[in-house]
């Protein structure tokens, strides 16, 4: 369902230059699975996400949601896919039904259509309290809903969540667990990032640990249990983040010889 290959994201910045935030990753998730981008911030987890949902062009490399190319095809990669962030701009005059009902409307679903997915998510999501609450009213995890429902209200196959729990309270960010793994189990295909351990040891079926805009590595939590012989996942994290470090370093001092032999 998303296939993604030596993805690559070039910036430039008066500081470093032109750099690479995301640096040639490749990674596939299936429907029904919930793939987890595990990093500290700046890794590149955003850059990656925003690529997928065709809000930024890869510099080069791959990727495509239900075959479809986001360089190439972007329409119809948005028709199938749904953005959950933490700061997804929540409307203060409009209801939470008024809100979910407009970006219904943005993809061009008829009103029947449109009013029965709006019955139905509301149940789904147990949002059904607050449905003519205006957004100046609704408090941090109503308004988190609205994100979620508005993700889904056109019933994307790919939903990506980044940074969803953030700012969120210890039950909120429970209950936003539970629902994406409904949507698990409803057949979604989901790809979530987070700088928190224990989000993806509880929740991802497989996961990929992402520092300076690379994939160190990725696979099931036994997987990577094992490859590293580490049974404390903390510890694994960042064992696989210092040794990446110490890596930068000696090729940056290898260089930097190389260069004052070659003067
Ligand atoms: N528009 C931009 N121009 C230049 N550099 C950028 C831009 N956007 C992001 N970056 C840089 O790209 C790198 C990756 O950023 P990104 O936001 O993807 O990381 P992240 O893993 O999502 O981090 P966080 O958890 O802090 O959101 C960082 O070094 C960041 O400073």
């Amino acid at each position: 369902m998303i296939h993604v290959q030596h993805l690559t994201k070039a910036y430039e910045d008066l500081r470093r230059g032109r750099f690479l935030a995301v640096d040639h990753i490749s990674f596939c998730v299936q429907p029904g699975e919930i793939f987890g981008l595990l990093g500290p911030n700046g890794a590149g987890k955003t850059t990656v996400l925003r690529m997928l949902s065709t809000v930024l062009r890869p510099t080069s490399g791959i990727a495509t949601i239900d075959g479809y190319d986001v360089s190439h095809e972007p329409a119809e990669v948005r028709r199938r896919i749904g953005f959950v962030s933490n700061n997804t701009a929540i409307y203060d005059r409009m209801t939470a039904w008024e809100m979910v009902s407009y970006f219904g409307r943005l993809h061009g679903m008829k009103r029947d259509e449109l009013n029965e997915r709006l019955e139905k998510l509301f149940t789904q999501l147990r949002m059904n309290e607050f449905r003519d609450v205006p957004g100046s009213k609704l408090s941090t995890g109503m308004q988190q809903k609205v994100s979620i429902a508005r993700a889904l209200v056109h019933d994307p196959p790919v939903l990506v969540f980044d940074e969803a729990t953030l700012g969120l309270d210890v039950l909120v960010a429970r209950n936003l667990l539970e629902v994406i793994r409904e949507l698990r189990q409803a057949g979604k295909c989901l790809i979530f990032s987070t700088h928190i351990m224990s989000e993806v040891e509880r929740l991802c079926d497989r996961i990929a640990i992402m520092h300076q805009g690379r994939i160190l590595d990725s696979g099931t939590l036994e997987e990577l249990v094992q490859r590293h012989q580490e049974d404390n996942f903390e510890e694994l994290f960042f064992s696989l983040l210092s040794e990446h470090e110490a890596a930068n370093e000696m090729n940056a001092a290898d260089e930097s010889h190389i260069m004052e032999v070659a003067q």
